[in-house]
């Protein structure tokens, strides 16, 4: 495997409450052109390049669904828009994946496809929205007037979509790793908090930080440790149940990982699956060959447990022998323990302190807050 493997691995987590906001505008703008054209048959094709464009949307059969498939734009008309900034227009058509789109040869194609080309305010072309009817004739979308005044309302309706969606990406997705942000993770935190409180539910934290992480950077370099850290947010994502745990960056060489609805005892499962297959990989470097990492990690949930007395102590001994916590700190984890009601600050701060614990033993391994 070449080192930049970990780059075309890495996860790409969406911001889907974003797409979904983008998602519902897009519903309607294809369901307003579709009725206005009499064609139950519309897609929005987003240009990526000069070579592919990204199948955002389509309607069919009055049912709209979001393929974001990439397809091929060569020996298209759409290829003649994006070399000078083309008019509406129409061309014979054909069906990928069953959504029209315009092709220059008529064959035994029934159905001609309108494209209306939507420019930025840069004048790029951005996208293309077809519109599918059976017939030969232009004449046939008879409200042709309609879709040109219409062309510059849904070309900056589009682009306020797309640079929303662009923005809040960028501060919901880290662009490393493709997790999600520390100001994402901070969001969730708050949420899954307010949550468990109104329904009673767990909520655990897992701090995954890679051990030694500050001697590979010294020792590897900065573009060495990036793929380390890049290696690990793969294992991360590909050990979690999609959709439900939140994996985000926390800072430059931990992972935090939010479980919900997940007890303690099972976020250890999480986290000792994570470790072993951390403590498995071999990771290619440039200049440097293989090299092996392992992590430690930190448990901790929102449950508030009685601990008997010889607990307490352990806790407290962790902390007394635990360099990197101050005595403020450890006023702090007094407070902590005796506290009946667990903050989102307070499992955070259990979490930081199971990790420092793990480092303390040695790492490469999991300590838990029960
Ligand atoms: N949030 C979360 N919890 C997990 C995951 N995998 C395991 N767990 C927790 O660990 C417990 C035991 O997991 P397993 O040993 O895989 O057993 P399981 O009953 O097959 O797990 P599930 O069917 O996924 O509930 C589960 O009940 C969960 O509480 C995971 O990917 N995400």
């Amino acid at each position: 495997m070449a080192s930049n493997d970990f780059r075309r691995h890495a996860p790409c987590s969406s911001p889907t409450i974003v797409f979904k906001k983008m998602e519902r505008l897009i519903r309607q703008l294809l369901q307003t052109v579709a009725k206005l054209g009499q064609s139950d048959q519309a897609a929005l094709l987003l240009i990526q390049s000069t070579e592919t464009g990204l199948l955002l949307a389509g309607l069919l059969d009055e049912k709209i669904t979001f393929p974001k498939k990439t397809i091929s734009l060569k020996n298209t008309p759409i290829e003649t828009f994006l070399k000078k900034n083309a008019h509406i227009d129409s061309y014979p058509c054909r069906l990928v994946d069953r959504y029209p789109f315009p092709c220059e040869d008529n064959g035994a194609v029934a159905l001609q496809c309108l494209c209306v080309p939507l420019y930025n305010t840069a004048g790029r072309l951005q996208a293309v929205l077809l519109l599918a009817r059976a017939g030969q004739d232009i004449t046939a979308f008879y409200q042709l007037h309609i879709f040109e005044r219409l062309q510059t309302l849904l070309a900056v309706t589009l682009e306020t979509a797309l640079e929303n969606a662009t923005l809040a990406k960028q501060t919901t997705v880290d662009s490393l790793t493709g997790l999600h942000s520390h100001t994402y993770f901070e969001k969730r935190l708050q949420e899954e908090f307010a949550r468990c409180q109104r329904h009673g539910c767990t909520v655990s934290l897992l701090l995954i930080d890679i051990d030694h992480f500050q001697d590979i950077v010294i020792k590897y370099g900065a573009q060495n440790s990036r793929l380390v850290l890049l290696a690990v947010a793969r294992v991360v994502m590909g050990a979690i149940r999609q959709e439900i745990d939140i994996p985000c960056r926390y800072n430059h060489s931990q992972v935090a990982l939010l479980l919900p609805n997940t007890p303690i005892d099972g976020s250890f499962v999480v986290a000792e699956r994570i470790r072993k297959r951390c403590e498995m990989l071999e990771l290619p470097l440039a200049n440097h060959g293989k090299i092996k990492i392992t992590v430690s990690i930190g448990a901790a949930h929102n449950i508030e447990e009685i601990h008997d007395e010889e607990s307490q102590s352990e806790l407290e001994n962790i902390m007394q022998n635990e360099a990197p916590f101050s005595e403020s700190n450890q006023d702090q984890l007094s407070e902590v323990i005796e506290s009946a009601e667990i903050t989102k600050e307070d499992i955070l701060y259990r979490a930081e302190v199971m990790l420092a614990a793990a480092n303390q033993a040695g790492f490469n391994r999991t300590m838990v807050w029960w």
